[in-house]
């Protein structure tokens, strides 16, 4: 199966409320797009503004000199000007859309049908006389009279377009349609090849970018975490999984898709939900007993892959949906040892505690001493713990500090307190040279002035 992934963070992610991203910011995430490997960035409008149009350049610089691999688009209005400004930072193929749907040309372009064929025809064209290869896309196509779509297609095709996106706007579709309306293009369109652009507004963008690619799309547009005008697009994390699951297609490198998911959440300061798929702190980490006694045995039981496929490691959590299975193995690798009579004990302490969320090791322990009388020793730790007080410069929204602490891969908790410093951060690392990066992660979030770090020696 031929498919690819246009990421579209830096144009549609950056239409998200909220989401500006510097010049640098612009560059290091196409560069870490380009190390995974996706097929192509949409590296933003330079039309827009001037700090868009240099992130590009530098992009397209970077591109020159083979340290990015993606092809690099610019996206552009049905507009000479436009055009000009892509054709001018020399960008690998220009995106150029057009509202083709009767609300659209009606209320946006105040165009005829006729007349928007014509404009569409003469900016292809216009591109292509620059030396770009062009991308049309048909915005608000999935509301456009088919007929009318078709003749459209036809118009980009033979003014010289070699892509055509289909956009989903509004993210009205659903798979079977999807699936219908690219086989119809395909067929009807021949000569051209087809991207899908599908928002998330009714939750399918997903299902829709996969049902697409079976009638024909051979590239699927995609946000790292899903950003995107109002409710996003389709993830990035997620369609890569879905491909590689349904149809075993790699269309990136699936275990660097937690670095580069941390990364936009760092610089977007969106943060996703723990249950997000794939990425999520929640992702791979499984609560009900009869489910931990099942990972236990074999992991695909409560997994449709495996979590280090994605550079990540699978957990469950202690509270009183536990059963035995999943208490003796979290004794045992606390290296005590209970026997069956004491664990049923502890069992039955932890399921008459009410409105406890998680058990801790440090309370599973405190129970366990309780239950046969006897001090445990458990396991020195495998991990260290330290305490971060951050201070924020004057004139800092605090609590947008505190949110975009909460991201850091390793930060834990993160409170608000009063006194000399503003925020305490808990962290959690392996060692100290993962403990070092997360630190100096803390450090560079805008607003954070100065940190303290104490280590944890010992909890009570
Ligand atoms: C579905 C999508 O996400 S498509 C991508 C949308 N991207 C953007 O909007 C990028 C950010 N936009 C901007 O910075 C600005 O809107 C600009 C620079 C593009 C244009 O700004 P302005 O000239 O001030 O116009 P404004 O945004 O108010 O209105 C849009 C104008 O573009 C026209 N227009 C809208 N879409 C298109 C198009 N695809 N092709 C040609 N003209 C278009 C509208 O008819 C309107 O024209 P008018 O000025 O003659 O009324
Ligand atoms: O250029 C595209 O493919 C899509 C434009 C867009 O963002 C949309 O129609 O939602
Ligand atoms: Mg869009």
């Amino acid at each position: 199966m031929k498919v690819g992934i246009l990421d579209s963070t830096l144009r549609e992610g950056e239409q998200t409320p909220g989401v500006v991203f510097t010049i640098e910011q612009r560059v290091e995430i196409a560069k870490a797009l380009s190390d995974i490997g996706v097929s192509m960035i949409e590296a933003g409008h330079p039309a827009v503004s001037p700090d868009i149009y240099e992130g590009i350049k530098r992009i397209v610089k970077l591109k020159r000199e083979g340290e990015i691999t993606s092809e690099i688009l610019g996206h552009s209005r049905a507009v000479k000007r436009d055009v000009e400004v892509a054709s001018e930072i020399e960008v690998d193929r220009v995106a150029i859309f057009y509202g083709v749907s009767d609300i659209h040309l009606k209320a946006k372009t105040k165009t005829t049908r006729e007349d928007a064929l014509n404009v569409i025809a003469e900016v292809v064209r216009y591109a292509r006389e620059h030396g770009l290869k062009v991308r049309f896309t048909a915005e608000d196509a999935t509301r456009t009279d088919l007929d009318y779509l078709v003749k459209v297609a036809k118009t980009a095709r033979d003014a010289g377009a070699d892509r055509i996106s289909i956009a989903d706007t509004v993210g009205i579709l659903y798979p079977t349609k999807t699936r219908e309306l690219f086989s119809y293009l395909v067929k009807e369109v021949p000569g051209v090849e087809y991207d899908i652009h599908a928002h998330n507004d009714l939750g399918m963008a997903v299902a829709n970018a996969l049902a697409a690619v079976e009638g024909g799309a051979t590239i699927v547009h995609a946000t790292v975490n899903g950003l995107g005008e109002r409710v996003g697009i389709v993830p990035l994390q997620i369609i890569a999984a879905a491909l590689k699951y349904h149809f075993n297609v790699e269309v990136v490198k699936l275990d660097k898709l937690t670095s580069v998911s941390s990364l936009v959440e760092k610089y977007s300061g969106i943060s996703i939900p723990p249950n997000f798929p794939i990425t999520g702190d929640y992702a791979f980490v499984h609560k009900a007993g009869v489910h931990v006694a099942g990972i236990l045995n074999d992991p695909r039981t409560y997994e449709f892959m495996a979590p280090e496929t994605f550079g990540r490691s699978r957990d469950y959590v202690i509270d009183k949906y536990t059963g035995k299975h999943a208490l003796k193995d979290r004794f045992e690798r606390l290296g005590v040892k209970l026997d069956d009579r004491e664990l049923e004990q502890v069992l039955v302490k932890i399921k008459s505690s009410q409105g406890t969320r998680y058990f801790r090791d440090v309370d599973l322990l405190e129970i366990a001493e309780e239950v046969t009388g006897k001090v445990l020793k458990p396991r020195p730790p495998e991990k260290i713990e330290a305490v971060v007080s951050v201070k924020c410069g004057s004139n800092v929204y605090t609590t947008s500090v505190t949110r975009r602490l909460s991201i850091i891969p390793g930060v834990k908790e993160v409170m608000e307190i009063s006194g000399d410093y503003d925020i305490v951060v808990r962290v959690e690392a392996k060692d100290s040279t993962e403990l070092n990066n997360v630190i100096e992660n803390i450090r560079s979030v805008k607003g954070v002035e100065s940190t303290l770090t104490s280590l944890i020696l010992k909890r009570m």
